[in-house]
């Protein structure tokens, strides 16, 4: 059954150490607006992180007190979705120069004690995705198991594929582009131009009452439209006339087209800064994974398993650019598939399409190997004593110790239980404990094997080891036990 996070809310957090952009100004204090969903395990190793989109805020999923609408991916995010709470930590935080918690250019300047307004520094993806790192650094987690996001939020992900690659076990980048096209850039510029030559803009400086509203709706109506299809708007509307029976021969807003386009512009003047469409879309623009005009050679870094997902209709960012992505990655070795979703609704099918996401998204998820879930594991050499053991065991809160031998590979292992045998009987001699035979596994193999493996041999953990014999990790029955529902009984999106 498909369940809600429930009541969520917005936190906030504060960096005093500047963060330095790509543009070579520094920004302090910064503050991130994020919201959390589901456990962050021991291992710490559950975490994945999801970017929104151009216009989206950290409330990913859930409610907030009082609110009757959801997070704007609740479909895809909480228990038995394919992001699944039960299982993973999510984390989604408003992006820099946002204006939804997160510092951007409606924030207030401390050398000032005014908004920024156009004294904000132009920010970058790359900018974006430093801040994000800071966040992850805070929970104290090493490796996300994944970065998901959709339109300007694949971009994030894929960014953080190139910046932070030994961070991220898995990317889904969905209705995106490695390098903004001239059409990208060309239809935020006209956004840009709606807002700037409204005269409230005011050269950014506008209060809350007297903000660009008509700009601002102009540049939603314009945007829009690009997140939509030919074959959406057909099926939406038709020639349909909105509250009348015949064309009137004037310009009012006749067409149900229209009044819809008026009434996105008109709600999105409620719920986003002017300033901000003109920080986030240049952050677009400038956003390009190539090296040397190569994508593979900008790719050349990555290390994650790749999902990518391209929507049928989508013109915005069609799917020959989720195509460059796979080549671009397929080039370098790395691991990549790549999924359309079938669809009429244009760009923001990644928003409303979520069974053929969910089924997608959970395939590439589900499809978990030793390395997804084992951890970093103390060792100890045959020269220690049972002493040495036991405080290692303590000190790092482990039942099991793989031994290394004086070449590096694996030579046994002790448990707490063979320490509990010692004292029993006296035994002096860290060797006299070590068990020699060990049952292994290699970061490749599949969970379910090594679950079958470890019930039918009655052991709580395995070292995982490397083609050499060296140790890579160890998985322990601990952190199998969340997952081993989902090998036996396959869940539906
Ligand atoms: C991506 C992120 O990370 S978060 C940001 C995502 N959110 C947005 O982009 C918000 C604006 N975008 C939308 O609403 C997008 O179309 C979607 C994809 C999110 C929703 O799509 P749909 O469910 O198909 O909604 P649809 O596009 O039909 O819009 C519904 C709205 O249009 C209004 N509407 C529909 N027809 C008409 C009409 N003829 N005249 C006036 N208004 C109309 C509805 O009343 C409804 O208004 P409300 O949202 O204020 O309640
Ligand atoms: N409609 C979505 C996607 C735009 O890329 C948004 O406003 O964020």
């Amino acid at each position: 059954m498909h369940r809600s996070v429930g009541i969520t809310r917005i936190e906030h957090l504060t960096f005093d150490e500047p963060l330095s952009l790509e543009s070579g100004a520094r920004l302090s204090p910064v503050t991130i607006a994020y919201e959390t969903y589901g456990r962050l395990n021991r291992e710490k190793n559950n975490a994945i992180l999801v970017c929104h989109a151009f216009s989206g805020n950290a409330h990913a999923a859930g409610y907030h007190v009082g609110e009757d609408r959801p997070g704007w991916w609740d479909a895809i995010i909480g228990p038995g979705k394919s992001l699944d709470t039960d299982d993973y930590f999510v984390i989604c935080s408003n992006i820099l120069g946002g204006c939804n918690g997160t510092t951007g250019p409606a924030s207030i300047d401390p050398k000032t004690g005014e908004r920024y307004d156009l004294s904000f520094p132009i920010i970058t993806v790359g900018d974006i995705v430093n801040l994000q790192k800071r966040l992850i650094d805070h929970f104290g987690i090493q490796q996300l198991l994944a970065v998901v996001g959709g339109s300007m939020g694949g971009m994030q992900a894929l960014q953080w594929s190139v910046s932070y690659p030994e961070m991220v076990r898995k990317v889904v980048a969905i209705a995106t582009t490695a390098r903004s096209t001239p059409q990208q850039i060309a239809f935020n510029e006209v956004g840009r131009q709606a807002i700037m030559s409204d005269p409230k803009w005011n050269k950014g400086e506008y209060s809350s009452g007297t903000i660009p509203e008509n700009g601002l709706a102009l540049a939603r109506m314009i945007g829009h439209i690009t997140y939509l299809s030919d074959a959406s708007m057909h099926n939406k509307f038709g020639r349909n006339l909105q509250n009348k029976e015949a064309i009137g021969y004037d310009f009012s807003t006749e067409f149900q087209v229209q009044s819809y386009l008026h009434h996105q512009g008109e709600s999105f003047t409620r719920r986003f800064d002017a300033n901000s469409y003109l920080y986030i879309t240049k952050a677009i623009d400038y956003f390009d994974l190539s090296v040397n005009g190569s994508l593979a050679e900008g790719f050349s870094k990555a290390g994650s398993a790749f999902l990518v997902i391209s929507v049928t209709s989508d013109w915005l960012y069609p799917p020959y650019q989720s195509e460059e992505i796979v080549s671009a990655l397929t080039a370098n070795d790395i691991e990549v598939q790549y999924c359309e979703i079938r669809s009429n609704y244009g760009h923001d099918a990644f928003l409303l399409e979520s069974g053929q996401l969910n089924y997608m998204i959970l395939q590439f998820l589900d499809r978990l190997l030793v390395h997804d879930v084992m951890a970093a594991s103390p060792t100890i050499n045959g020269q220690s004593s049972i002493n040495d053991a036991a405080r290692i065991m303590i000190e790092n809160g482990v039942n099991h110790l793989p031994v290394i031998g004086n070449d590096g590979q694996l030579a046994g292992i002790v448990t707490s239980w063979d320490i509990a045998k010692a004292v029993a009987c006296g035994y002096q001699d860290l060797d006299q404990i070590i068990s020699r035979h060990v049952f292994t596994a290699t970061p490749e193999e599949s969970i379910a094997k090594v679950a079958k493996l470890m019930e039918e041999k009655a052991i709580s953990a395995l070292p995982v080891v490397d083609e050499h014999n060296q140790l890579v990790g160890i998985v322990s029955s601990d952190s199998l036990s969340t997952l081993l529902g989902r090998c036996t009984q396959p869940k539906r999106a």
